[in-house]
């Protein structure tokens, strides 16, 4: 397969969709629906609806073109057990864990896997050649098979979507930018846990320092002469 180029912020990536990856974060009812942990801890998710949907496009034009598609869910086993107890810095940041601490009817509910709340949303179905991988913290790199994966794949490029931009979204593509990957997020399929102008800083952060920030049709329109070139 031959390359594409994506338009992007602050320059154009080149490379061919086999070698690269389109990454979903989390898209789970935690993070994405009404009733979740993000929910539930106070932050608004009122605006995912669209998010979904959005990531929905890049799944399908990605998988037309041959590209992998790597989903993460973050949590841990019910017991919290991977969550570390205080004496992990998790432990006392996680909001999942704060809340729960404070309202302990909720206590082996929130991201714990097996749950509800866990769950991809119901609108995102992974296929069976897609990656799934659980990870415990806000880095898709930390403590799960993403790099080796990647690497036997000989994927370097890597476009991110998913919740939230400002957390495990920019975790994830920092720690690529320090393994050598090439980092782009289609911002219009990310949404932050915060106010507005966490979402801001992220993309500021990324598009100026850590990597390069593109959008969903802008994607989708740049892979579709692989994905002619896989029918043709
Ligand atoms: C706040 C938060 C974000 N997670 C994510 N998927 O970005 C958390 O997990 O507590």
């Amino acid at each position: 397969m031959s390359a594409i180029t994506l338009p992007a912020r602050p320059e154009a990536l080149e490379f061919d969709p086999a070698q690269g990856a389109l990454i979903v974060v989390d898209m789970q009812n935690a993070y994405a629906s009404q009733g979740g942990y993000l929910d539930l801890a106070g932050f608004d998710v009122s605006a995912t609806r669209p998010v979904i949907e959005q990531i929905r496009r890049a799944v399908t034009a990605a998988r037309a073109a041959g590209m992998p598609i790597v989903w993460f869910q973050n949590g841990w086993d019910e017991n919290y057990v991977e969550a570390g107890g205080p004496g992990s810095p998790n432990w006392h940041k996680s909001n999942a864990l704060k809340t729960m601490r404070q309202r302990p009817e909720l206590q082996g509910k929130l991201l714990a896997k097996g749950g509800w709340d866990y769950q991809l949303v119901d609108e995102l179905v992974p296929e069976p050649q897609d990656i799934v991988l659980p990870k415990p913290r806000y880095s898709g790199f930390f403590n799960t098979p993403l790099d080796s994966i990647l690497r036997s794949r000989g994927i370097r490029h890597l476009a991110f979507t998913g919740i939230a931009t400002n957390v495990c979204v920019e975790s994830t593509l920092r720690d690529g930018f320090f393994l050598e990957y090439f980092g782009v997020v289609l911002e219009d399929a990310t949404h932050q846990a915060g106010p507005p102008f966490a979402q801001k800083a992220a993309l500021f952060n990324i598009e100026t320092f850590f990597g390069w920030v593109s959008d969903v049709a802008t994607f989708c329109d740049a892979l579709t002469p692989a994905a002619v070139a896989r029918i043709a």
